[in-house]
């Protein structure tokens, strides 16, 4: 897209030129909408495929911003990874494809934005919906892992709602694939408030347990309203991670469950921490006052939290 297109009130088509078997040129065309945000050096819209009317969301980023070989192959990797993904809780991959100025990564559009957003607007949720959307991020995870995939960038802002509230997990840009089982990883990567306290210390290596670490992060934040390790400056929180300096707060009340639950997955040893089985299976997410003994709490359907208008 040149500047001139800038303008708000044009209509944009993005046009994919595909060369054929037979030598002649096919093009599909992409009605740009409006603006959803910026993600890294992505400008992110949404946007309609002319052919099908399906409504997607774009990742455009500028080719310029890959002239570094480092964020090619970053890019290169979140592509790799997140196109080989296929399951209800992870952000289907719709499409990829290149022009002469940028990169266009189309996905799923889960237009009640994320839990972050939530968060924001509830504060904090109930333990019935937590349980809920904990539910569905293990499910996540177990796929992910079952197919030798860490994500490692696990925070709520990666974890997108659709229109049915469902969560999508996405994001791959710091996501990693194990050759073999056993292989551990060494490279620094993640969000201050979610990262494990291994791969700060970048010793012993990190592996699937990183994940699970920044799932016990997001459960204690959905529950209490902020994150266990947040200080105002990076430093003190990394400090506060590796000593696992956290409290939960007098006056939010949480269900010995919960508490029980986030005390087991935020330990050091990354051996100790729950498996993504032993969670499903805790008594968090299998006590539920009103819930009928007879059904697992897995298979009920979520309670319904208010999805996202605008004020
Ligand atoms: C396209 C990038 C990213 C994303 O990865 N997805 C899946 C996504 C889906 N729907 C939405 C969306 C639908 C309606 C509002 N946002 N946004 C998504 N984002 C946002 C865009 C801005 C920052 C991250």
């Amino acid at each position: 897209m040149d500047k001139a297109n800038e303008g708000k009130d044009q209509l944009i088509i993005i046009e994919e030129k595909i060369s054929k078997v037979n030598g002649e040129m096919a093009v599909k065309k992409y009605l740009r909408g409006k603006l959803l945000g910026k993600g890294g050096f992505a400008k992110c819209y949404e946007v309609t495929n002319l052919e099908t009317k399906k409504v997607i969301a774009a990742k455009i980023i500028p080719k310029q911003t890959l002239t570094k070989n480092r964020a090619r192959q970053k890019l290169i990797s979140e592509i790799k990874i997140h196109k080989s993904l296929n399951h209800q809780h992870v952000v289907a991959f719709e499409h990829v494809f290149e022009d002469h100025e940028n990169v266009y990564i189309l996905l799923e559009l889960c237009t009640n934005h994320t839990l972050n957003e939530l968060i924001k607007r509830r504060k904090r949720l109930t333990e019935l919906e937590v349980q809920c959307y904990v539910v569905q991020i293990v499910n996540a995870l177990k796929y992910l892992h079952s197919h030798r995939v860490i994500h490692r960038d696990l925070k709520l802002g990666n974890l997108f709602l659709n229109e049915k509230m469902e969560i999508k997990l996405g994001d791959f840009g710091l996501a990693t694939k194990l050759e073999f089982e056993g292989e551990k990883k060494h490279t620094i990567c993640g969000t201050p408030n979610y990262i494990a306290p291994e791969i700060l210390d970048g010793k012993t290596g990190h592996s699937y347990q990183v994940d699970i670490w920044s799932l016990g992060v997001i459960i204690y934040t959905l529950l209490i309203g902020k994150p266990p390790f947040e200080t105002p400056d990076v430093k003190t929180t990394y400090k506060k991670i590796r000593n696992i300096s956290y409290g939960f707060p007098e006056n939010v009340p949480i269900s010995d469950q919960a508490r029980g639950l986030i005390t087991r997955i935020l330990n050091i040893d990354p051996q100790r921490r729950p498996s993504l089985d032993e969670i499903m299976s805790s008594s968090f997410l299998n006590t539920g006052g009103t819930i009928p003994k007879v059904l697992p709490l897995a298979t009920l359907a979520c309670p319904p939290s208010a999805s996202y208008t605008k004020q």
